[in-house]
């Protein structure tokens, strides 16, 4: 089960015009808030079935107003959110301005009388919550979370001395669990975001990480730990190629021709599965928003962190990706890879292998540059996301991936150290080789992939070189 959180944007146009009671058809628990229907009163908190409802013969035996969905968002001073469990504080009698105080006795009438009907006739009542949200443009999203029922109802003089109608609801067993809870809203530091994002290395939005599977919290705790960065990080003295000669195009760079970065790439802005692109730099006189620079606008899809059940972490998007945008770089740190340390116990950790990478792809590359094969054979710089890193460093491997790797040349020309980009999808194949990697006992390092179609031991039966059923991790992907 997925959370899908939306924002509060559907105003009073209704896809299920007659009202019901229970779930609502192709929704399920925590999931569709935009099937619009769900909640019609959005500004009352409580959604009934009105009196005409009484006349329609599958409805004759109930009493009207009828409750059939609440929502909990904050507006009473006397709510009490346990989850599972809800006191929740019947309708009017409080200050519309918006600071929540109760400023008369509430009265037994509309919502207040469709959920005392609603306890009397044991029918279920939908729960919708919302949650303060940066990313959205109300400052709220909601989630469904599921069917409770009014266990008891109660007057009592409330916080401000009014009296105030109070509802007992429990969530009715048998449902997927509420995850309400375990929504954490950033996997960045959530203090640096929005406003400072270009100077702090953050994201354009946030991106949640969700866990409904175990226990593990996030960030994951000790030495997983890590530090968010949007872009690469250079390990101490490493040096770094010279910065190339960029581009003389002014604002946008629109003509293939006249550009001096398309010339390498033949003539062309090419972003579908070319070998190496060679992208505008800081040396070009183009501007930052110029059409060749893809990989230098950040993040373009809401991307979620969620827990799986046997692969830890992994990444999934709540937008919908055309095939060949681009999703993320691969952020980390710069090291040559003899001088890593620990390399078999860092899960994170990406070899800069554009040659491997272009030699998937077909097209020539001669006219690229001198690519002297024999030295790029063993790939001598790697990107170690292990302590800093973004969100492609929980990005899983397949078999049968989703994503692909482009190598990329911006700011200088030195393949050995191009950037590295993941495209649409949301996998993609780690490259494993099999029996490469040794680790700290002397044995071959192996891991059973679990990417896909599953053996009755639970390992990946997908590609025919994978015959064991275990793959054997290299250093990196
Ligand atoms: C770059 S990390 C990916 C994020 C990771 N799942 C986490 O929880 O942080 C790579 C590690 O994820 C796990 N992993 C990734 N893809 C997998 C797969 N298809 N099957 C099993 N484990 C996988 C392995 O432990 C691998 O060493």
């Amino acid at each position: 089960m997925e959370i899908y959180l939306w924002p509060w944007n559907f105003g009073s146009s209704c896809s299920l015009p007659k009202k019901r009671i229970g779930h609502l058809p192709g929704i399920c628990c925590m999931a569709e808030m935009v099937a619009l229907g769900l909640h019609s009163h959005w500004l009352n908190g409580i959604d009934y079935m009105g009196v005409p409802y009484g006349k329609m013969a599958e409805y004759s035996e109930y009493s009207f107003p009828l409750a059939i969905c609440i929502v909990l968002s904050g507006m009473y001073e006397d709510d009490l959110d346990n989850s599972e469990d809800i006191i929740y504080t019947g309708q009017g009698g409080h200050d519309l301005l918006g600071n929540k105080r109760q400023i008369k006795d509430q009265k037994m009438e509309r919502g207040n009388l469709a959920l005392k009907n609603s306890m009397l006739h044991d029918v279920p009542v939908r729960v919708v919550r919302g949650h303060e949200s940066a990313s959205s443009y109300c400052g709220k999203v909601y989630t469904y979370d599921g069917l409770y029922k009014v266990h008891k109802y109660w007057a009592e003089k409330g916080v401000s001395g009014f009296t105030v109608f109070k509802y007992q609801l429990k969530r009715l067993k048998g449902q997927p669990a509420l995850t309400t809870n375990q929504v954490i809203w950033s996997v960045m530091p959530e203090s640096k975001y929005p406003r400072q994002s270009r100077k702090t290395g953050q994201e354009n939005f946030p991106i949640p990480a969700t866990n409904i599977v175990d226990d593990a919290c996030f960030p994951p705790p000790g030495k997983c730990s890590y530090r968010y960065s949007k872009s690469i990080q250079v390990a101490k003295g490493l040096k770094l190629p010279r910065n190339a000669h960029g581009c003389k195009c002014k604002g946008d760079c629109i003509n293939p021709r006249l550009c001096a970065c398309a010339r390498f790439n033949g003539l062309d802005f090419p972003y579908v599965r070319r070998n190496v692109v060679f992208e505008c730099g800081p040396s070009c006189s183009c501007q930052p928003g110029c059409a060749n620079r893809i990989s230098q606008q950040g993040l373009k899809y809401h991307l979620e962190v969620f827990r799986t059940l046997d692969k830890g972490w992994a990444v999934r998007s709540w937008d919908t990706i055309p095939s060949g945008a681009p999703v993320c770089e691969y952020t980390g740190i710069i090291r040559r890879t003899d001088d890593m340390e620990n390399v078999s116990e860092n899960n994170f950790i990406f070899e800069i292998d554009c040659l491997q990478t272009m030699k998937k792809r077909p097209g020539d590359v001669s006219f690229i540059m001198d690519v002297d094969e024999k030295k790029l054979e063993n790939p001598e710089f790697c990107i170690d996301a292990g302590s800093i890193g973004n969100v492609a460093r929980f990005i899983n491997h397949s078999c049968e991936p989703n994503l692909f790797v482009q190598c990329i040349l911006s700011w200088h020309h030195d393949i050995r150290l191009a950037k590295i980009m993941l495209f649409a999808e949301l996998t993609y194949d780690y490259g494993y080789a099999l029996d490469s990697v040794v680790g700290p006992d002397g044995r071959i390092k192996q891991m059973e992939c679990r990417c896909g179609p599953q053996s009755a031991e639970g390992a990946c039966t997908k590609a025919e070189d994978r015959r064991t059923h275990s793959i054997v991790e290299e250093q990196g992907f």
